[in-house]
């Protein structure tokens, strides 16, 4: 089965995926809208800043134009951070207006979009118009593209409400080191995406404040509850968050050194401050914006989230990193399950 797959957003997740689309013999076209990316994957077939020292496949062609990434495409794929989700989405719909394509729309971001509080699926069901596309489908799961660059085995998800979409993604996208399962709980696979890379700021955290293990799996697991308390609230399986883009993903993103979320949280508990952190990062820091649209969140549905609320207060309020260990751990006695 070769279909022709145009992937949005040429940083480390968006080319490393478009490489083993090529890989797997799909016809790809990867988008940037840095020209100066472009040329670089043309003729160099490297892409230093986001992924170095990685040869890509030489049949790999990148576009800086969107309408020549996308006509004729049988599947878009968006891999641009968060923040450029929805503006994307509305210059693919311009596009689509004009060609008819009707492709399946797929995203493997993770985040919440800022103010709106929705999840990517519902900012790309807003903006591409049912009659222009096919179904939507969520790719998320444990997976840093410095490991499936180097072939390493990853197992994540492909989630839709339409399950004959999330199988012809789940085929595209397997081989003999990448395994897809599917999943028809789009709510759950979102948000234990976007809630995770909270908890990892933490994790990396008390890395950096010089905490041991039994922190940390204190803090991934009181991480857990409180992301499935949230999911649950908002009509998620509660199931999906011991699966591969719940525990799955929160592990790999609180314990990866190649976690930019873990990596940010370990040198702000290492002194580091908070605008050094974002600009020496050269890449996304997605639980920076997902910790205030989570907290947001939490406060409307009146659920308690005292880990992300820690963080939070941290980030946007200038709280005293060493100071909140301490008060969380000073919360009364709770029962474990609620
Ligand atoms: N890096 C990884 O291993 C993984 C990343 N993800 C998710 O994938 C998404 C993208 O992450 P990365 O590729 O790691 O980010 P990155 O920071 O490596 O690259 C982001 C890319 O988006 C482009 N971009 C930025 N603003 C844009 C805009 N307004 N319009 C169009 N393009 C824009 C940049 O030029 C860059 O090519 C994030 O939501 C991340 O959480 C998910 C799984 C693994
Ligand atoms: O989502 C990821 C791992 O599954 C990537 O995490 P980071 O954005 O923290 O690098």
């Amino acid at each position: 089965m070769i279909k022709k797959v145009a992937v949005l957003g040429a940083g480390s997740w968006g080319s490393i995926l478009a490489n083993l689309l090529d890989e797997n013999g799909q016809s790809v076209r990867l988008w940037s809208y840095s020209p100066a990316q472009v040329t670089e994957l043309n003729e160099q077939h490297t892409n230093q800043r986001y992924v170095p020292d990685f040869h890509y496949s030489e049949t790999l062609t990148a576009y800086s134009d969107l309408s020549q990434a996308i006509t004729g495409a049988d599947v878009i794929l968006f891999v641009v951070p968060t923040k450029a989700i929805r503006e994307v989405a509305q210059q693919v719909t311009a596009v689509l207006a004009k060609t008819h394509d009707q492709p399946i729309i797929v995203h493997a971001s993770k985040g919440l979009e800022q103010d709106t509080h929705k999840r990517l699926s519902q900012v790309l069901a807003e903006e591409i118009p049912a009659e222009l596309r096919q179904a939507i489908v969520v790719l998320s799961g444990p997976s840093h593209a410095e490991e499936v660059a180097r072939r390493d085995i990853t197992l994540i998800t492909a989630a839709s409400a339409d399950e004959t979409a999330a199988e012809l993604v789940q085929q595209l996208f397997m081989n003999d080191y990448f395994r897809i399962y599917t999943n028809t709980d789009v709510v759950g696979v979102e948000l234990g995406a976007a809630l995770k890379n909270i908890i990892a700021l933490g994790a990396g955290a008390l890395h950096g404040l010089g905490y041991g293990d039994d922190a940390k799996a204190a803090l991934m697991t009181r991480g857990l509850a409180e992301i499935s308390r949230l999911g649950v609230a908002l009509g998620a399986n509660p199931l999906t968050f011991i699966g591969l883009s719940g525990v799955g993903d929160l592990i790999v993103t609180a314990t990866s050194v190649h976690s930019r979320n873990w990596r940010a949280g370990n040198e702000l508990g290492a002194g580091q401050d908070l605008k050094t952190v974002i600009d020496t990062m050269g890449m996304v820091i997605e639980g920076i914006p997902s910790t205030k649209a989570a907290y947001e969140l939490a406060q409307q549905q009146n659920i308690e989230m005292p880990i992300t609320e820690a963080i939070y207060d941290v980030l946007y309020k200038s709280a005293d990193i060493k100071e909140v260990i301490p008060q969380l751990m000073r919360r009364e006695g709770k029962p474990e399950i609620q």
